[in-house]
């Protein structure tokens, strides 16, 4: 992990930025630029593939510039500063090849894509546009996401700083070595999913032994929050802090105990090395498309 040297980053609220995809990652970084004050609705544009009511829904949502025809799509793309790519990576080969005689070498690009390297998408702009890779999630949307961000050579030292100031706006930033980016994916890119998955776990659990299913979410929630909190007030280590719930042949022992049989560390190592290996396939399956 590297860090950017100090400077101010040109002003995002001059920009025009425009979001090549409108799902649920596009929506959580707006909503998060927004509700922090960082730029005007008029200055994001949008565009999907072809799900007008989701577009006009998000323009009326958030007072955004959504283009619907072809001819709108090609002006928003070609007037931006800053394009966001948040296409599904099946979707991106396509997607850029469509687009990629619009832009030019001044335009910042931002990847959203899971697993595309910053290899790929040169050869599939064919030209040497700075190119800013990054890992977002969808915690973005309160403020709280985390991001994880890598730059190709083309990227300006000033070009690094807006990219981290707008993800800074909406969260926490890493900036990584590129081949890192696979591993913020395991981690805090698909991390949100495995701690709603464990709160549907407790949930469950609580209704199941007998608690209401409002007192189970509940507490499941606080819970979660509060160990949250905790690790981030107290500077403590996670490890330190459990110990101090875990009294010696108390109940806390004999849940970790249960979970050890059930070799939880490795399911979790298990699992996030499974994320960052499958979005390495997502993004070789993009480099095969993109050479058709
Ligand atoms: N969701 C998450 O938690 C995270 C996602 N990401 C990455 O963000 C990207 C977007 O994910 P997500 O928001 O979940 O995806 P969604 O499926 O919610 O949205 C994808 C969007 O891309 C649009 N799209 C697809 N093809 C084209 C095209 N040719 N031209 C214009 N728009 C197109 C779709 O439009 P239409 O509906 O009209 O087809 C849709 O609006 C992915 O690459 C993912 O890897 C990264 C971090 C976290
Ligand atoms: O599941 C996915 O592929 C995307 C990437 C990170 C989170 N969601």
């Amino acid at each position: 992990m590297t860090t950017l040297s100090s400077g101010v980053a040109p002003a995002i609220n001059t920009m025009r930025l425009c979001f090549y995809g409108a799902g649920s990652m596009a929506e959580a970084i707006v909503r998060g630029l927004l509700d922090r004050g960082l730029t005007e609705p008029g200055r994001i544009g949008m565009m999907n593939r072809q799900n007008a009511e989701r577009m006009n829904e998000l323009s009326s949502r958030y007072g955004i510039v959504g283009a619907l025809s072809e001819g709108e799509k090609e002006s928003m793309l070609r007037e931006a500063d800053i394009i966001f790519l948040a296409m599904k990576p099946k979707d991106a080969a396509e997607a850029i090849k469509r687009v990629r005689d619009l832009l030019r070498p001044e335009q910042m690009i931002v990847s959203l894509i899971a697993g595309m390297t910053i290899a790929t998408l040169e050869s599939l702009l064919g030209k040497p546009l700075p190119i800013v890779r990054t890992m977002p999630n969808t915690s973005s949307t309160i403020g709280l996401g985390a991001t994880g961000i890598s730059f190709s050579a083309a990227v300006s030292e000033g070009q690094r700083r807006l990219a981290d100031t707008l993800f800074q706006a909406v969260g926490l930033t890493a900036i990584v070595e590129e081949p890192m980016i696979e591993v913020v994916t395991g981690i805090s890119g698909s991390g949100p999913a495995y701690f709603y998955y464990m709160m549907e776990a407790m949930i469950d659990a609580g209704t199941k032994l007998g608690l209401s299913a409002e007192a189970a979410r509940e507490l499941t929630l606080q819970t979660i929050l509060g160990a949250a909190h905790m690790v981030k007030a107290t500077g403590e280590d996670p490890a330190d802090l459990r110990r101090k719930v875990t009294s010696p042949n108390g109940s806390t022992q004999a849940a970790i105990e249960k979970f050890d049989e059930f070799r939880f560390k490795e399911a979790v190592f298990g699992a996030v090395s499974r994320c960052a290996e499958r979005a390495m396939e997502m993004g070789a399956e993009i480099e095969r498309k993109a050479k058709e």
